[in-house]
């Protein structure tokens, strides 16, 4: 087994949750400690500024230069340049700061790193695109390996999108381990930025897809509309009423009907939104139409699974959002709980599987499957740079 640290950087920007793992990419062993090191307010501000500028851009000219792709950005774009150093020595400093949580309570090592960077763009190839898809992790990996010491596996969507592939998401075989006792059907939901959902069937067989917006417009609803970096324990939307209005203008969104492999980008649903007449809405009301969205949308994404699972395990940080799991108790049939309730971790989840996915890395496992990402077969993907 190796004792890995997985770093992830959620679409939300809110900053880097590292997580202590045991692992040889198949199972899991001892799970360590895990915290999340926040982004400084300024570093979060300019991913942010990052994400438009990039959003902005004309569509990618040149195939198979993924992820550093430099038509739009350049790679030696000095605000890009600066905003990577930023994020990269905030993973290290994560790092540096498990190690020793780690050496004190277990008096462990590690041995590798899984580094998922920060997504910037992730814009998969849709059907009938003439353009390849493109999916863009930004972070610097040979510099993060040299500063630990250790070997760190990164880039783990690009092989996945150059094949065809959604590039996401990537948790859901780490899911189906963490699962393998519990019974099946069982559904994994991840409220993130984005909303991503894991079927397992009592085979073993995985559909897995984003669902749609969860916290990442609400995020930006409540800077932009009641001051606050996020609708904490969903006091906000649980003061308004969902606009019936906008949220049916919101759920002919076509994404909701297609069906999967699907993947989304922190900003897909922007627009519509503002389409939708959300803009109008009281500060109140308009997070909790987001809400309902969210909720909405998942609903609309059970749809699309197999068979009904035998119960939702919530994971992500819209778990800790009240508002967002009555109105998921209220759209699903059945039961929604918390990760907590079988003993996983719902914040660190995400970073626990970045560690399992470096380890399937380093042994050359497939990452992603045609069941995942709509990948043409299981695929192997990312890369090892070494110190
Ligand atoms: N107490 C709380 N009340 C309401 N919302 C909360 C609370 N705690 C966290 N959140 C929400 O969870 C978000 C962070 O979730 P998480 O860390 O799972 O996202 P992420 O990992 O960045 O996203 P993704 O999974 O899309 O990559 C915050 O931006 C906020 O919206
Ligand atoms: C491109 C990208 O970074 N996608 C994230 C995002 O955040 C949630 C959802 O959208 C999911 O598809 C994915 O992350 C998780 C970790 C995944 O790949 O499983």
């Amino acid at each position: 087994m190796l004792r890995t640290i997985g770093l992830m950087s959620g679409t939300s920007l809110d900053g880097v949750d590292a997580a202590w793992v045991e692992t040889d990419g198949e199972a899991i062993g001892r799970i360590g400690p895990a915290l999340t090191l926040p982004y400084d307010p300024a570093l979060r501000r300019d991913l942010r500024r990052l994400l438009d500028r990039v959003a902005g851009a004309p569509p990618p000219m040149v195939a198979g230069a993924l992820p550093r792709d430099p038509v739009e950005v350049g790679e030696d774009d000095p605000f890009l340049a600066d905003c990577v150093r930023r994020l990269t020595e905030r993973h290290a400093e994560a790092v540096e700061a498990l190690r020793a949580e780690v050496a004190r309570t277990l008096g462990e090592g590690t041995d590798l790193l899984g580094f998922h960077g920060q997504t910037i763009l992730h814009r998969p190839a849709r059907p009938g695109d003439a353009a390849p898809g493109r999916t863009w992790q930004v972070g610097d990996a040979a510099w993060l390996a040299r500063r630990t010491g250790l070997p760190v596996a990164y880039d783990f969507r690009s092989a996945d999108v150059a094949a065809g592939g959604q590039g996401a998401p990537l948790v859901p075989v780490v899911h189906a381990a963490l699962a393998a006792a519990l019974p099946k059907p069982l559904a994994v939901l991840n409220l993130g930025g984005v909303g991503n959902v894991t079927w397992i069937g009592s085979d073993g067989r995985l559909v897995a897809f984003d669902t749609g917006p969860a916290n990442g417009p609400l995020d930006d609803w409540a800077r932009k509309r009641a001051q606050t970096d996020y609708d904490r324990d969903g006091v906000l939307s649980l003061a308004g009423q969902p606009d019936g209005a906008v949220l049916g203008r919101l759920m002919a969104h076509p994404y909701l009907a297609a069906p999967p492999p699907k993947s989304l980008d922190r900003l897909d649903f922007d627009r519509a939104l503002k389409e939708a007449g959300a803009p109008a809405l009281s500060p109140q009301d308009g997070a909790a139409t987001l809400v309902a969205f969210a909720a909405v949308c998942v609903a609309a994404a059970a749809r699309h699974l197999p068979e009904a699972p035998l119960q939702w395990l919530v994971c992500g940080g819209g778990r800790r959002n009240p508002a967002m799991m009555q109105a998921l108790a209220g759209a699903l049939e059945q039961p929604v709980r918390p990760v907590e309730i079988v003993g996983w971790n719902g914040d660190a989840l995400e970073a626990q599987a970045f560690g399992v996915l470096a380890a399937r890395v380093v042994r050359g496992l497939p990452i992603t499957f045609p069941g995942t990402t709509g990948a043409p077969r299981p695929l192997p993907g990312g890369q090892v740079v070494r110190p």
